[in-house]
């Protein structure tokens, strides 16, 4: 690993006294991997009979693994390209799950890429309410509208957009909002060696300042009693505690919640705030000498005031369907009957709306509902988000690979695939009963929609286990 900054050893040293040693000591450990499934396409009960790796739960989230990063790669497994786990740091796992989701609320997670908050939160709505997953910079959306693609989310909205006018667009209309903020990622030195070469005080304190404005505008998009979770990787106090203490004396109408702590979560630091108030314990650390994990910070709070009430209009579904004639058909034949109801065209694009969907007239979306496909001269061309969020007992033409097998790996590659007894036409193409794609059956190959953009291009093949 590389050197800590001589500045961040001093000021760490400062601040925890006669813990520094134990928690320098853990830059000389070997970490744990983590994996959340994806209970959207499978159960615990299910993963812990078929996971392809050993993995020890995470104490402190529901759906959460450990794994050994030393001796297995996940993020080569089909499972990973079908979208049943996500690959996350354990310690970010204890963040979403604080929002309390349940189906059918509005929720913004306002700085989203890479995806890992926007996933799990997808998941607690059980694709009921609205998702708006924003993220500022371009090539980080659309990694992030890939992500949600893959865990199949129905109800998610990628946006490229700024805090400020998002806020000028979604007055008052959040039940949720989670602010998981750019920070100068103290907390990730273990597991990304870069941002060592990146910290300085000064960083820390642009950090502050970026932190303070990003807050500033998820305030104006939260309703009255709604929530927000501000959370960092960092453990700076500049950025956490006087940050939320900075934002509390700004916003009297925002309260601070407790988060309740399990075994080895703490409470955060009132004596390294500026006014020392008590209330901040109430926020959490996650400190990487204390769990298995590295470190985090998060504050949970509620606006308790009254806020302008939201006029965030919905978006006019069509009533005339006739122009969708060749995707009913498409959906006759794969389902045998109706699936998707809110359907709405973008030129020849076709896209499932959730319920309720706001108006998205003026802002960068990437991604709205499910992407449905593509109305082509006298057909329709299915999409891959589409694929992604089906099951396997809704389609009536199914190829099924095995994992243990290699088709599926020829398939990620892009290569057709041999297609003998196959009817002509679309096939879901599943791994282990898991959709991964489309292919398209003309007399004995299956040519293969795998997304260019998504094929492994790498002349060796996918190895899981090191
Ligand atoms: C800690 S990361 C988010 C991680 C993500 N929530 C997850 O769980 O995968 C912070 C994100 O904020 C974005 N960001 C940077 N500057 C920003 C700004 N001024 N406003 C909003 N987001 C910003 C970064 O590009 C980055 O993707």
């Amino acid at each position: 690993m590389k050197k800590l900054p001589d500045g961040f050893v001093k000021k760490m040293n400062d601040l925890l006294k006669d813990e520094a040693e134990d928690f320098f000591a853990t830059y000389k450990e070997t970490r744990l991997g983590g994996l959340r499934i994806n209970p959207l396409k499978i159960q615990s009960e299910q993963w812990e009979k078929q996971s392809p790796f050993p993995l020890k739960n995470i104490p402190f989230v529901e759906n959460g693994y450990y794994y050994s990063l030393e001796k297995y790669e996940p993020g080569k497994h089909p499972y990973h390209f079908a979208g049943v786990y996500y690959i996350q740091e354990p310690s970010a796992m204890f963040v979403a799950p604080l929002l309390d989701v349940k189906p059918g609320e509005k929720v913004l997670d306002l700085c989203a890429a890479p995806g890992g908050k926007t996933t799990q939160i997808g998941a607690s709505l059980k694709q009921q309410g609205i998702l708006v997953a924003n993220e500022i910079h371009p090539k980080r959306a659309k990694v992030l509208s890939e992500n949600v693609e893959r865990f199949g989310l129905q109800n998610a909205i990628v946006t490229n957009e700024t805090p400020e006018r998002l806020a000028q667009h979604f007055p008052s209309y959040f039940d949720k909002i989670i602010v998981d903020a750019p920070c100068s990622g103290e907390g990730m030195f273990r597991k990304d060696p870069e941002a060592i070469e990146y910290w300085s005080e000064q960083h820390v304190l642009a950090c502050q300042k970026n932190q303070m404005n990003i807050l500033d505008a998820a305030v104006q998009m939260l309703r009255e009693d709604g929530i927000l979770v501000y959370s960092t990787c960092t453990f700076s106090p500049e950025e956490n505690e006087q940050v939320i203490e900075r934002f509390l004396d700004q916003y009297p109408n925002m309260e601070l919640i407790d988060i309740e702590k399990g075994k080895g979560i703490e409470n955060g630091r009132p004596e390294w705030s500026r006014t020392k108030r008590e209330e901040l314990k109430k926020t959490a650390r996650l400190w990487p000498h204390k769990l298995d994990g590295e470190g985090h910070f998060v504050a949970k709070m509620k606006k308790s005031a009254p806020a302008p009430s939201s006029d965030v209009k919905t978006f006019k579904i069509p009533k005339n369907k006739k122009p969708f004639h060749l995707y009913f058909e498409f959906e006759r034949e794969m389902f045998g009957d109706r699936m998707f109801s809110n359907i709405v065209n973008f030129g020849n694009v076709l896209h499932h709306l959730p319920d309720y969907c706001p108006d998205l007239t003026g802002l960068k979306v990437l991604r709205a509902g499910v992407h449905l496909g593509e109305l082509k001269k006298n057909r329709f061309e299915p999409n891959h988000a589409l694929g992604l969020t089906l099951k396997k007992e809704q389609v009536n033409h199914v190829l099924e690979l095995a994992s243990d097998e290699t088709n599926w790996i020829r398939y990620i590659k892009g290569e057709t695939l041999p297609a003998k007894d196959l009817k002509n036409g679309w096939t879901l193409i599943t791994v282990d009963g898991f959709p991964l794609g489309w292919g398209k059956v003309v007399q004995s190959i299956i040519k293969n929609y795998y997304p260019k953009g998504l094929r492994w291009m790498k002349e060796n093949i996918p190895v899981v286990e090191k």
